[in-house]
Order: C-alpha cells, then structure tokens, then sequence
C-alpha cells in the first residue's frame, strides 16, 4: 500500500495505480481516521515540495518503510524522524536542475526588461499612443547567488553567459569554484546588483533573506526566489517593494502558496509566478520516473535510484 498525499500529474498517478496499490489521502472525508485506518498496510508514502511526512504522520504508520517525493525540496519531511526510524527518503534532483535555473533567468529578465508589464501595454492598445518606457540591463550585472548547490551552480553558468559577475554565499567557501565568496548573505546582498535565492529551506534559511538583506539590496537591486517562500520575510519583502527600499522582485514561490500578498498585484516591477519552477511535461515525467523507479527498487529490494536518507 502506497499512500499518495496530493494529487499530482496524472502520468504518475497512473504508473503509480499500475503497479501499487495507491491510498489517496486527498479523497478521504477524514484524513487522520483515513490513515489510522490504513496504518496496518501502509508501507510507502508518496508526497511532494508542497505535501511531505510530518514526524505526527511516521508516527501513525509503524508499517513505513520509505517516503518518496516528487520534488528536490524536503523541507516538508521530517529527515530526522525517518532516520532514526529507518526509514528511507527518496527525492527527485538532477531531473529538475536546468528547469528551475531556466526559470530564475527568466524571471531576471521579465523584472529587469518588465516583460510581462510591457506585454500588458501592447495588449492594452496604449502603445498607439507611444512607446514603452526604457528598461533595464541584464548583461553585466552582478549577481549573487544564496546557495552554489546543483541549481546555484546552473543559473550561475547561465548568468556567466550573458558577461554577469558571479558572486554566492553558503555555508561553506566552495573551493572549486572561482566565484567570490562572501561570508554573509548581509555582504553578499551589498555586493551584488541581482541576488537569487537558490538553496534548500532549513531552521538556518528561513527568513535568511530580512529586512537588513533587503535594504542591503537596495532600491535598484532586484530579488529572485526559486526556492521556498519562507527564505524570505514576505511581510518585509511587500513594506521594501511598497516604499521602494527594494527595486524589484521576481518571484515563483511564497510563504503561504497558494496565497500571495495583493500589495504586491499593483506593482509593475514585481513578477509572480505560480511554482512553476519544474512545470514541464519533460521535467513532471522525469521526476515521476524517479518517484515510482525509486519504489520499484525499494520492493523489489535493488539499490535505491534516488535516495537522501
Ligand atoms: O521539486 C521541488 O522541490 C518543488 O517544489 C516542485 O518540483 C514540486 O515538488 C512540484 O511542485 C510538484 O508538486
């Protein structure tokens, strides 16, 4: 017995039916008596970025021995739980990288360029009365990157391109690499023109990007979260564009999806994407792929393909 927290793309839906007996926890009237009503079978959990196995649901299912997530961000499982029940976790990286650091470019150029502001001025007939306002550059500007993971490293090389300095901050200077390393998000926010949020969420991200960071940014940088909502201190974030502190923002995730805050619908020189970051059929495939091989290996006892924990 699998049981399937969300809905998600029905390729995965049905290559999951084929081969598992699926329990769909979004069907149930009840969830919690769902699952303790299933908790003898359930052996295998199948969430994503937005729905994962929280310590209260591991404990209701003494059966489970592996959760596996249609996503690279984890945040919404408890790791530690599951390793010390020994659990394993499987997730979905690699698949998604260049998906999501297409996506971050994009949104630096749509903020910078106003592409979808300008799109909305065609639309609206009012360039027969003039032209579109000038704009701003995208080649050559500094930008910082929060996390030199797999998806840091791709925007970086996809930057590079278009002559941008690199500059990044994580945990640890990554000696391989000849990007400038700054110590702090703080220095990192004061260095650089457009910084981008590209790393996992943890007790030590949330909110890494503050009032402070953003003010460091200042009223002519320009923010861009591909990560998680909860990086950035939305309430901030919404006071700094609405006073100016900040001068843009390019956004596909939020603290509270799918919930964004209105302030922001008004302003020309904020993008607001719905979680789009992996919203490809080549992408959905390849991470259905991983989920389903990954449990496939797991019941038939091979190496897992994909594993974390
Ligand atoms: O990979 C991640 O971390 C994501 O956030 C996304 O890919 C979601 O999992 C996706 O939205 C699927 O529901």
């Amino acid at each position: 017995d699998v049981l399937m927290l969300c809905p998600m793309i029905s390729y995965l839906e049905q290559e999951l039916d084929r081969r598992f007996n699926v329990l769909k926890l979004w069907t149930a009237p009840e969830k919690s008596q769902f699952i303790k009503d299933h908790s003898a079978t359930i052996r295998a959990i199948a969430g994503d970025g937005g729905h994962g196995a929280d310590a209260e649901m591991i404990e209701a299912l003494p059966r489970l021995e592996i959760v596996s997530s249609f996503s690279v961000g984890v945040d919404k499982i408890d790791l530690e739980k599951c390793r010390e029940k020994g659990i394993r976790v499987t997730y979905t990286p690699d698949v998604l990288t260049d998906e999501v650091a297409d996506l971050a470019i994009g949104l630096i150029m749509a903020v910078l360029r106003r592409l979808c502001e300008s799109d909305r001025y065609v639309r609206s007939g009012k360039w027969k009365k003039g032209d579109f306002k000038l704009t701003t550059k995208f080649t050559g500007k500094t930008v910082g990157i929060i996390g030199l993971g797999r998806i840091g490293m791709a925007i970086a090389k996809r930057a590079e391109a278009f002559n941008c300095p690199i500059c990044y901050y994580s945990r640890t200077e990554k000696p391989d690499t000849k990007y400038k390393y700054y110590p702090s998000v703080l220095e990192l926010a004061s260095n650089c023109e457009i910084l981008v949020v590209a790393c996992s969420l943890t007790a030590e991200t949330r909110h890494i990007v503050n009032r402070e960071v953003m003010n460091a940014l200042g009223p002519k940088g320009v923010l861009i979260n591909i990560g998680r909502g909860p990086h950035i201190d939305e309430p901030e974030l919404v006071s700094a564009l609405v006073e100016g502190r900040l001068g843009g923002a390019g956004l596909d995730v939020y603290e509270h999806e799918p919930e964004v805050p209105e302030e922001l619908f008004g302003l020309e020189n904020v993008v607001l994407l719905p979680h789009v970051g992996t919203a490809t059929v080549e992408t959905r495939k390849a991470m259905a792929d991983l989920v389903v091989g990954n449990l496939e290996a797991h019941f038939s006892n091979k190496p897992l393909l994909t594993p974390l924990v």
